[in-house]
């Protein structure tokens, strides 16, 4: 059987400093891998290797049997990935942020106002997102996580800023995306909460 997602013999060279190198990993569907590690450990470069938004100095990433490098427009199609900017629109109200995205992604329709009011944002779908806090800002970013159907999802320190409840709103929602055959990338310093029973962790140590 194809293996859904791998990597093999990854090295990574950031001013001269190897951040890792000979790295393996595979993940399977129904599957959330963590990555953890010291902060400049090498976690969020990692995932731009992993998501094809830079190259690896060694090393080969396969999805579904494709090698990333060869079939990047189609991978990525497949693939949600959230860095650590939010990737908003600050001019623009969150009700137009989804409407953007929607449009961007060829999305199906969705009702932005329950969308909002789940996420936690009822009363504020027509501000300009510059005029939320720096956790309702990340809720509107994270909104995407309910639009996409991307089997794929590389999150970078996706619980950044974000209260208790949004934390576990936003697990939830992992929990469902695994539960219909998604799988995930992660890096938090937040240990997760129990309940998810296909966890995988990947430590990256920290290398002078
Ligand atoms: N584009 C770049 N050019 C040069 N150096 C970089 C670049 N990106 C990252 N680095 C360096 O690589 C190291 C690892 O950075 P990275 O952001 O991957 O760490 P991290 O583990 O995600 O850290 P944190 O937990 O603080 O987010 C840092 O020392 C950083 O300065």
């Amino acid at each position: 059987m194809t293996e859904f997602f791998s990597a093999q013999g990854l090295s990574c060279i950031r001013q001269d400093r190897v951040l890792f190198e000979q790295l393996d990993l595979t993940l399977n569907s129904g599957e959330l891998l963590q990555i953890q590690g010291k902060n400049g450990a090498g976690k969020s470069s990692l995932l731009r290797l992993l998501a094809g938004l830079s190259t690896p100095d060694d090393g080969t990433i396969y999805f579904q049997g494709q090698l990333i490098a060869e079939c990047l427009e189609q991978y990525a199609a497949s693939l949600c990935y959230i860095g650590h900017q939010s990737g908003i629109h600050e001019q623009l109200t969150a009700m137009e942020n989804i409407a953007f995205w929607r449009a961007a992604y060829q999305l199906p329709y969705v009702d932005s106002m329950t969308l909002l009011g789940e996420l936690g944002l009822a009363g504020l779908e027509d501000l300009p997102c510059h005029m939320l806090s720096a956790g309702q800002q990340r809720r509107v970013s994270l909104a995407r996580l309910w639009l996409t159907n991307c089997p794929l999802w590389i999150l970078d320190e996706p619980f950044t800023a974000l209260d208790q409840s949004a934390i576990q709103r936003l697990q939830y929602r992992f929990r469902q995306h695994l539960a219909q055959g998604g799988a995930m990338i992660v890096t938090t310093h937040q240990p997760l909460s129990d309940g998810f029973s296909c966890l995988k962790t990947l430590e990256l140590s920290y290398r002078w």
